[in-house]
């Protein structure tokens, strides 16, 4: 386990593979901490340099008081690699991860070389349903949007595994505030006008089943960047790299392959 302090934040992360690999980041969704990337980091190929972390208010990290704004995580992302030295990583951002990542690539080009938009987008939701996220976080606590969030993240089949329980008691046990203040970053977002000025190799991913960001939301994001790729994925809902890990890393080992980040 590593902590990297920023002064008013710690951020937990994780390096796994190969310390002078290639760099892929991994940024995680609304609710969840890094080891939604366990069953994929286990697929990909030697030779990268694996970096995983939990944003604020999540996972290990720290937790100041909510709200956060969509800046916030955006900057601690961008010292996080600053402070671990990572130039022309691919970065992949699930959902609200998505979000930051488009905020990263607008500020911080020599950061990021390629972009995974997975079941994320420019625009995510409106205020008013955030708002009301946000009061029943705060005044029922997160098991009160347990039921609804896990039928947006996993479709019917996972559903129906015994899995459901680790992936929900991960939701659950999230803190309110981490969880209420993302909320808010996200409310506040909209990144089309600035997503649409991105010059940089783009790969979309959405589950057929998603609730959360359906297909047709993911590509609308991914199409503002000339010559995006969009790849679906059958029998997954939001959280599609917990749900079907083969199909999800080996769609990122190619991407890894045609932008020149593994050979
Ligand atoms: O997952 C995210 O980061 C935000 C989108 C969302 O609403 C997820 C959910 O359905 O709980």
């Amino acid at each position: 386990m590593q902590i990297a302090d920023l002064g008013d934040v710690q951020l937990h992360y994780r390096i796994d593979g190969d310390p002078d690999g290639a760099p892929i980041v991994f940024a995680n969704s609304l609710g969840t901490d890094l080891r939604v990337w366990d069953a994929v980091v286990d697929r990909l190929p030697a030779g990268l340099r694996i970096i995983r972390y939990d944003k604020r208010g999540h996972g290990l990290s720290s937790c100041p008081p909510a709200p956060y704004s969509m800046g916030a995580l955006v900057r601690d992302t961008e010292r996080l690699l600053d402070h671990l030295q990572v130039r022309d990583c691919m970065f992949v951002g699930l959902s609200i991860g998505g979000m930051i990542a488009q905020g990263l690539a607008v500020k911080r080009l020599d950061q990021i070389r390629a972009l995974v938009l997975s079941n994320s987008a420019a625009k995510i939701g409106t205020a008013e349903m955030w708002k009301e996220r946000m009061q029943t976080v705060q005044s029922d606590g997160i098991e009160a949007l347990a039921e609804a969030v896990m039928e947006r993240w996993f479709a019917r089949g996972f559903r129906a595994t015994p899995e459901l329980q680790l992936w929900r008691n991960m939701l659950v046990q999230q803190s309110r505030d981490g969880y209420a203040g993302c909320c808010a970053a996200i409310a506040g977002t909209d990144f089309y006008t600035p997503t649409s000025g991105l010059r940089l190799p783009c790969l979309g991913i959405a589950g057929t089943e998603d609730g959360s960001t359906p297909p047709d939301l993911v590509r609308e994001t991914v199409d503002l960047i000339p010559g995006s790729q969009f790849h679906l994925i059958r029998r997954a809902g939001h959280i599609a790299c917990v749900e079907q890990p083969d199909e999800y890393a080996g769609r990122l080992t190619a991407f890894l392959r045609e932008t020149g980040h593994i050979g």
